[in-house]
């Protein structure tokens, strides 16, 4: 018997599209599933402003394939000179979801992030009072602190004393890889939500660097043991509304990965549906897929869910390409390390 399931189309809450050919090659990928994504504003030079986002939308727009149906939700990285005006101006135009806090050095392409917290409180105050979701990367870079446990010394550091000062600030936690993030969304009230990607609800850290290192394997923040892991699927497979979908597929090049000094990000946005619902599936809860990839993420940002839908239907493996070829050249896409049995089909 065939198993078949339909959803409101699903949106993706973090993406990395990059730029230029890469931005060619990858755009299909996503919008062959997703109706929409908040773009990652980390391009070098990184955007910033209004205007940035503007000529950024441009790109992706101009970058489109043919017969897409996608909109991305542009976002804008926080320095600490950002403008608290320019980013209401933006955000009230419609042109900006989002702003991206980066602290600087924690990840690819955030050497302009953010030193000193304090010296962004005007534009965090400007967001609370407009209403507009700060995305943050949440990582300590402390030379002293663990990689493994640099999320959660900065909740503890930055990300609670940010909230206590900065009331009615609504804020994603991006790419959550711990317990203690997953505690800390589950004990603070609804304006505070998380992203979970689909590797890290896959991969624990002895998959990156068990029997070799596996460059491919590798981000940010870097896959922890399996109770986190497993604290991850609990939380997306919950049905709790704070937690949705965002890949942070972030694609770099083969040479670029499979280097002496590997770039960061898994790039999944080929086979992501497929291997979500074989997570929920094997958590028995492929009902509550449809809330975690479609309704969770709009909710949070106050957008309709898309009207449109997709059906997964169960099969024979599917096959997925091992890389696509963009103008930059390859990238590899995300091997879940077991086959993938569900299709995607998008209804007309
Ligand atoms: N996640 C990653 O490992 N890399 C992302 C940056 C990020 O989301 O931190 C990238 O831009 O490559
Ligand atoms: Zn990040
Ligand atoms: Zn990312």
């Amino acid at each position: 018997m065939t198993q078949e399931l339909t959803i409101r189309r699903p949106d993706d809450w973090h993406l990395h599209l990059r730029d230029g050919a890469m931005l060619q090659g990858v755009l299909p990928e996503t919008t062959r599933h997703f109706a929409r994504a908040i773009v990652m504003p980390n391009l070098v030079p990184p955007v910033v402003t209004g205007a940035d986002a503007a000529a950024y939308r441009d790109r992706i727009m101009a970058a489109m394939p043919d017969g897409a149906t996608f909109t991305p939700l542009m976002t804008l990285y926080l320095t600490e000179d950002t403008d608290p005006d320019d980013v209401a101006a933006a955000h009230a135009s419609g042109l900006v979801t989002s702003v991206k806090l980066y602290p600087a050095g924690a990840t690819t392409n955030s050497a302009s992030g953010v030193r000193d917290f304090d010296k962004v409180r005007p534009v965090l105050e400007k967001m609370a009072e407009i209403g507009m979701p700060l995305c943050v990367h949440g990582e300590v870079v402390d030379a002293d602190i663990d990689i493994f446990d640099r999320e959660a010394v900065f909740i503890d550091r930055v990300l609670d004393p940010i909230r206590r000062t900065t009331p009615g600030l609504r804020v994603v936690m991006e790419h959550v890889t711990t317990r203690d993030a997953v505690d800390y969304v589950q004990s603070n009230p609804a304006d505070l939500g998380a992203t979970i990607t689909t590797h890290h609800l896959i991969i624990n850290r002895n998959h990156m660097l068990v029997g070799g290192i596996r460059p491919h394997y590798y981000c940010l923040p870097v896959a922890k043991r399996e109770s986190h892991r497993q604290a991850l699927v609990a939380a997306a497979t919950s049905g709790d509304a704070r937690f949705f979908l965002g890949t942070d597929s972030a694609p770099h090049t083969d040479p670029n990965k499979e280097s002496a000094c590997g770039c960061a990000g898994v790039f999944s946005a080929t086979n992501t549906m497929s291997c979500l619902a074989e997570v929920f599936e094997a958590a028995g809860a492929l009902e509550r897929l449809e809330g975690f990839a479609s309704l969770n993420g709009p909710a949070f940002y106050g957008l309709p869910p898309n009207d449109t839908r997709i059906t997964l239907i169960k099969g024979d493996p599917i096959a997925y390409p091992d890389k696509i070829h963009t103008g930059d050249g390859p990238v590899t896409v995300f091997d879940p390390g077991f086959p993938l049995r569900w299709r995607i089909e998008v209804d007309a």
